[in-house]
């Protein structure tokens, strides 16, 4: 498995070996054992899978808080989006950072976005489903989330309109935010 990190330290780029012959390609998606070969101490106890019917929806910006703060490891299974991810730790140099990385069946890599950071996609294709591992079970009641037009953040999404849930059209904005990660640098 290659690891390559991106310009948030924390946040890994991780791409699987595609064993490819005549009939396709096989690929181990997920291993513990190529977590434990690599260092990532990180384990997950659910998988979420979505469909997003058309090009330029948004999920995001979402976490959990602590207790229930959730590590993911996300990938696209079909057609192609852009994976944001968000310091929101308190104390890091890059607070308020975002990393933008493309995911796509085709190139089959893989965003470890760790407890801490606000996630969120956008998605370049019609019918594209992404697949993410979680580390924590979802847990409602700590459920949260920013604005993806946050002002102070400015992140470069790629689209101006995007398709929204009503959740994610009325999210806080990270000025009226206290995160509750903190990170001693
Ligand atoms: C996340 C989640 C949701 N649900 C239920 C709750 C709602 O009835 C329905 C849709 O939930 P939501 O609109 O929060 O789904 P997304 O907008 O795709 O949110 C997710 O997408 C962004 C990108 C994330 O990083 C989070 O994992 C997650 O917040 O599924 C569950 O039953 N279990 C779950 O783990």
């Amino acid at each position: 498995m290659l690891v390559e990190q991106t310009t948030l330290p924390d946040v890994l780029i991780l791409t699987p070996r595609r064993f490819g012959d005549a009939r396709g390609w096989f690929v181990e998606s997920h291993s513990d054992q190529a977590f434990d070969r690599a260092g990532i101490p990180t384990r997950f106890v659910q998988d979420n899978h979505s469909l997003s019917a058309q090009a330029g929806t948004l999920r995001g910006l979402h976490y959990q808080r602590p207790p229930m703060a959730q590590a993911k490891l996300v990938r696209c299974t079909k057609g192609a989006m852009r994976d944001i991810a968000v310091d929101f730790r308190r104390g890091s140099p890059h607070f308020g950072q975002w990393v933008a990385v493309e995911l796509s069946a085709e190139n089959g890599q893989q965003l470890l976005v760790p407890e801490g950071f606000l996630h969120g996609f956008v998605t370049l294709t019609d019918d594209c489903e992404v697949q993410y591992k979680c580390s924590a079970p979802y847990a409602p009641d700590c459920d949260a989330g920013i604005r993806w037009d946050d002002p102070t953040l400015a992140i470069d999404w790629g689209v101006t309109d995007p398709i929204l849930s009503d959740k994610d059209r009325i999210q806080p904005l990270w000025a009226d935010t206290i995160s509750p990660f903190t990170v001693t640098p």
